[in-house]
């Protein structure tokens, strides 16, 4: 068995990581770091992986605890890879990181988008971006991986073959998304809050939000991005917007483009969240709206899944050579 170091394994996507980790034939957990709940049983912090883990404990970090590892994946807050990147790269061990550090291809971006300058911008180049369904060769020889933020990958899949084909313009596309709750970590704030999302529905992080960087670097287009929250606790709905460029059939470039394609589901009718959910699936749609020259793409998926613990499981089989599907067989759970 290959085994996994997971760090950030006390927050929601370790947690996820673990889960699915459990169902994997040829992965297994080495070991798994938290930080303020080091010392606690894993069923202290996930009760419900107690049947997976029932004796378990997380370890503080310590980079010896690599030695005999495998494979590492990290889920920690931004900033925190750049910072113990030395001892993470070091021992060569394969990497998947899901934080935003080594995302972006440029260090001016990065200090755009995120305020702060990058502490390693001589590592950026040494990543490649995580999602397999447009870099699957890159991914496969690579020994680091960035996997992508959820709302970029929703708005991505459904955008880049689109912008590709020629279908629609660069200049001026909108995405508006949804986001269930738990995007936003496990630490509960004023605005995560049970009585500010229960019956509520808001968009925030206008023009700015992080996450415009990665869509434009994927897509290759302009984007106006804009987050909402929604009362659920897993799922992102991504709603694209582009002008067309001309007579086209958006449904059918989607079909193509993801034709073989085992976790990326085309069809007719418009998506929905829970399709998704504890999956690593994506559905998409599209049409052409010829009366106000519209595309319209709309992309569901888990945030927690194809929007990070199950992409980044599809990047490990990638670069280990397993079946990229490995662990990952999961249907979404309705209703
Ligand atoms: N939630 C989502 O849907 C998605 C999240 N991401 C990204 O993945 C990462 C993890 O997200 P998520 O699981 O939601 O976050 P959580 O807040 O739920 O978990 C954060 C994890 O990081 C640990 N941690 C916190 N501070 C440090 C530190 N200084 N050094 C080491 N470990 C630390 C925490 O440990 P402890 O609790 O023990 O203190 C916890 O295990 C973030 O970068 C997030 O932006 C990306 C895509 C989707
Ligand atoms: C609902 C919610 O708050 N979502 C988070 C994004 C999710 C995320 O994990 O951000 P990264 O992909 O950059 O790591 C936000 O908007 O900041």
């Amino acid at each position: 068995m290959i085994r996994a170091a997971i760090l950030g394994a006390s927050g929601y996507v370790g947690g996820e990581l673990m889960r699915l980790i459990a169902g994997h034939p040829a992965i297994e957990v080495g070991v798994a770091f938290g930080a303020s709940n080091a010392g606690q049983k894993v069923t202290a912090v996930h009760p419900h992986l107690a049947i997976a883990y029932p004796g378990a404990a997380l370890a503080a970090w310590d980079p010896g605890l690599l030695n005999g590892c495998d494979l590492i994946l990290a889920a920690l807050p931004h900033g925190e890879t750049q910072r113990l990147a030395d001892q993470l790269l070091a021992p060569g061990i394969p990497f998947v990181d899901l934080g935003a550090d080594f995302r972006l291809n440029s260090a001016a971006e990065f200090e755009r988008w995120y305020g702060e300058p990058h502490s390693r911008p001589d590592l950026l180049e040494t990543f490649t971006y995580g999602l397999p369904e447009f870099f699957r060769d890159e991914i496969s020889h690579s020994k680091r991986v960035a996997a992508p933020g959820c709302y970029p990958t929703a708005a991505s899949l459904a955008l880049r073959p689109l912008v590709e084909a020629g279908g629609i313009d660069r200049q001026g596309i909108i995405v508006d998304a949804a986001s269930g709750v738990s995007g936003a970590g496990r630490a509960a704030s004023a605005a995560t809050h049970f009585c500010a999302v229960d019956g509520n529905y808001r968009a925030y992080g206008l023009i700015n939000h992080r996450h415009t960087a990665e869509m434009e670097m994927v897509s290759g287009a302009s984007v106006l991005f804009t987050p909402h929250l929604m009362a659920a606790s897993r799922g992102i709905l991504a709603t694209c917007y582009a002008r067309a460029t001309g007579p086209c059939d958006p449904l059918a470039i989607l079909r193509e483009a993801y034709a073989g394609e085992k976790f990326v589901h085309v069809g007719e009718t418009p998506p929905e969240t829970k399709w998704a959910t504890g999956s690593n699936a994506a559905f998409l749609t599209a049409r052409h709206d010829e009366r106000t020259g519209t595309v319209l793409a709309l992309a569901a998926i888990d945030n927690l899944g194809k929007g990070a613990a199950g992409q980044m499981i599809q990047c490990a089989n990638l670069m280990l050579g397993l079946d990229e599907g490995a662990g990952l067989s999961n249907m979404g759970v309705y209703p």
